[in-house]
């Protein structure tokens, strides 16, 4: 019983600081009525301005006295509590990347929001009582429903191949019978041991540091370095079963968790069941159902994409980041992190294992394993003693194709080959659509989006011009839209559609497939692609990046790297480095099946250091210079860097807040935690240096003109707090300015 005091509170009443998943850094002070029993990490309603809003407890206090002005919980919501662990991870998460604590916490909580109550389903079961009206289809109906067994609506309609029409029919008439159930589990009972492989003795070596990580509970990183085919998914399955039998929870977070259908097959086949899976194709109510197995434990292994980071595990042991060196790890849009990054960060408040696994590691983690930071395990060989694919260079100035083509000859000679000997070959250009220019012959007119700085891409088959920054599309044109010349379009370059056309001249009876994520159908259709080639319903497969991701198709022998040097002209820091990780993944295509494998790579330029590594197959040699080249400039992970960039409608209100910015970072004192460098003056020792403004290489994206200021300072300096300062005491974000903080940049456009 609870006495209500003059002061309008009650004894054992709570004042609780609720955070809201919303814009707001701060968290809110309510009072909770004693009955509530409050705990941090409880979901509650509260009032927030003129609604009512969900939100999490983040801290409670005995209330003190009186507090007649906070306003009161007003429910407490039947959902699992987010741990502490997590709630210090999105702290931690909102600090280092300059993020409100409340956009943090959405991206743990914003599934959970579609929870509903768990409903029962029903299912339908045949009473034995005859149809009123028999028809043949009730017939059939009535023969799937037989056995005294209740079926879901859906599979009783797939059984007897008509519509669910005919199930209400049949209710209705008392044929059949609706029958209550709990819903389905979020995943059935994964098993260990349900089929465990004999790992050759390089992979049980890696498995037993794993094994023993699991087993001391506390934070542990690992770089799984091997090259592709070496058997890495083998080893971290091995991670996954120590970490089921000793109760607890596994999440692996895969680059392109959309086209992954091989993966969950293979951890079927190993585990008996499919794990959960996470990424945007799954559907709300699912997602909702998924985040909560997480908290009760009933998801005992998610893979997914990066946003399966934020889910509320109540017994995470571990952690697996598959092509950790994969640009897609990055997130841009609302809340800029680097998923893999995150991913030791949460590994560290779980205090679990973490496995980053690649063939090609980033810089990053092989600097991190270097310094012992990372334990690195490595496997140096194909598994099943297979071979590398053989790889050689094809000079296109000495032996490129006629103008107006992309194949060589020597690449078309060993295609044909590879077909008469029933082979797959795969043909790689990373770049979308027909064209990449189109250009008028008669008055060199090129055209380019009217909302951002980039020229649009010819679609062929859409019969369109499209950006890829900014999505606009409009109609290819008949005649030239500047001096009215018919048939005078030319297209500049080729795309995975127009080297399609070329492979069909070529090989007029292959079965050619290009796989783009542009044709309709979406991952869906990718996903059957994806198993057809697999099964060698194609022989050649044309394909941007996303043929290069893991997979694999064991008739796949050739691969034709079509352009070996895009990407390296760019200019970016990085594009030596994710030119060489992505010639090595696709090239690592050929060969995994009973065959040897070749790689063919046209260049125009076989002598540059990336291209040469990639061809000695001297990834050390590779990674030695690369590192040198980081530390020397100070780049990361050497030096830290962050980005802002400053984006408006007007390119002079733009540039003026960056200016204004710049100079605010100036005037910043020297403390302890860092020190900037005189403006114009070379950082010394120990100090941020501040680059820009300039304008950015894409000056203009969707009607925005953006400008970047970049900081660069020493690994020991406080950049956070300096960017919180800056942006303090600079100028506001107002009149449609906005700042977007990026720390860590992994692309400089
Ligand atoms: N110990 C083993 N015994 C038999 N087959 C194995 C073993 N280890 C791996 N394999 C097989 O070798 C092939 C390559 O293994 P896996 O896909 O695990 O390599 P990976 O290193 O993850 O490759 P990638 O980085 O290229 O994706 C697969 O078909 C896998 O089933
Ligand atoms: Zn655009």
């Amino acid at each position: 019983m609870c006495a209500a005091r003059d002061d309008g509170s009650e004894a054992g009443a709570q004042i609780v600081e609720v955070l809201a998943p919303v814009a707001v850094d701060a968290a809110y002070s309510y009072l909770a009525p004693p009955a509530m029993r409050l705990q941090p990490g409880d979901s509650v309603i509260a009032p927030l301005g003129k609604r009512e809003a969900y939100g999490v407890v983040w801290s409670v206090e005995p209330a003190p006295g009186p507090r007649g002005n906070l306003k009161s919980i007003s429910q407490r919501l039947d959902r699992p509590p987010l741990a502490e662990k997590l709630r210090n991870f999105i702290d931690w998460l909102a600090r280092y990347t300059l993020t409100p604590r409340g956009m943090a916490l959405r991206l743990a909580t914003r599934a959970a929001e579609d929870a509903g109550p768990e409903t029962a389903r029903t299912l339908y079961r045949a009473t034995g009582k005859p149809p009123a009206r028999p028809t043949p289809t009730r017939a059939r109906m009535l023969e799937a429903a037989e056995g005294g067994v209740a079926y879901p609506k859906k599979a009783l309609a797939e059984a007897a191949a008509c519509s669910t029409g005919v199930i209400d029919a049949l209710v209705d008439e008392g044929a059949l019978e609706t029958v209550s159930a709990p819903p389905e589990p979020v995943q059935r009972p994964l098993d260990p041991c349900f089929a465990t492989p004999a790992l050759e003795a390089a992979q049980q070596a890696a498995a037993d540091a794993l094994a023993e990580a699991l087993a001391s509970r506390a934070f542990k990183p690992f770089l799984l370095e091997g090259v592709t085919g070496s058997g890495k998914t083998e080893v971290y399955f091995e991670a996954i079963a120590r970490a089921l039998q000793a109760g607890g929870q596994a999440l692996v977070l895969m680059p392109e968790i959309a086209l992954t259908t091989q993966f969950l097959e293979r951890f079927a086949a190993r585990f008996g069941e499919k794990p959960a899976e996470w990424h945007s194709g799954v559907t709300a109510r699912k997602r909702a159902r998924i985040w909560r197995g997480c908290a009760t434990g009933d998801a005992r292994v998610v893979v997914g994409a990066r946003s399966a980071l934020f889910l509320p595990f109540r017994d995470l042991r571990l952690i697996v980041v598959d092509e950790e060196h994969d640009g897609a790890y990055k997130q841009d849009d609302g809340v800029s992190y680097h998923a893999r990054d995150m991913a030791v960060a949460r590994a560290r408040f779980e205090e679990a294992t973490i496995v980053l696994a690649s063939a090609t590691p980033s810089i990053e983690s092989r600097v991190n394993a270097m310094r012992g930071r990372y334990k690195h395990l490595r496997l140096d060989s194909r598994a099943r003693a297979r071979l590398m694919p053989t790889l050689e260079a094809i000079d296109m100035r000495a032996e490129g194709p006629p103008r107006g083509r992309w194949i060589a000859p020597r690449l078309a000679l060993a295609i044909g080959e590879a077909i008469a000997r029933q082979e797959q070959a795969l043909l790689f250009l990373n770049r979308r659509g027909y064209a990449p220019l189109t250009l008028c012959r008669v008055c060199g007119h090129r055209f380019r989006c009217e909302n951002c700085d980039a020229w649009l891409v010819e679609h062929r088959f859409r019969r369109a011009l499209m950006c890829h920054h900014c999505g606009h599309v409009e109609r290819r044109p008949d005649v030239c839209p500047e001096c009215g010349a018919e048939d005078a379009l030319a297209a500049c370059g080729p795309g995975v559609e127009r080297l399609a056309e070329e492979a069909a001249t070529l090989f007029p009876d292959a079965r050619i497939l290009t796989l783009s994520s542009d044709f309709p159908g979406g991952a869906e259709r990718l996903r059957r692609e994806l198993e057809e080639i697999a099964k060698g319903a194609f022989d050649i497969v044309i394909g941007t990046q996303l043929v290069a991701k893991g997979h694999n198709f064991p008739h796949l022998t050739l691969v034709g790297v079509v352009d070996a040097d895009l990407g390296l002209g760019s200019g970016d820091p990085r594009a030596a480095e994710r030119t060489f990780q992505l010639l090595n993944q696709v090239t690592g295509r050929a060969g995994r099946g009973d065959k040897p494998g070749r790689a063919l790579i046209q260049t125009f330029q076989p002598g540059h250091p990336v291209i040469a590594a990639l061809l000695s197959g001297d990834a050390e040699k590779f990674y030695a210079q690369e590192i040198a080249i980081r530390e020397r400039a100070g780049l990361p992970p050497f030096g830290r860097l962050a980005a802002l960039i400053v984006s408006a409608k007007d390119a002079g209100v733009a540039e003026a807040h960056a200016r204004a910015l710049a100079r605010a970072a100036h005037e910043l004192q020297p403390s302890a935690r860092y020190r900037v460098a005189p403006p114009g003056a070379f950082a010394t020792e120990g100090e941020i240096a501040l680059f820009g403004p300039a304008e950015a290489p894409l000056a203009l994206i969707r009607g925005r003109y953006r400008f970047r200021l970049l900081a660069k300072g020493p690994r020991g300096a406080d950049m956070q707090a300096f960017l919180r300062d800056m942006l303090a005491t600079g100028p506001k974000e107002r009149g449609g300015v906005r700042v977007q903080v990026d720390v860590d940049p992994q692309n400089f456009s």
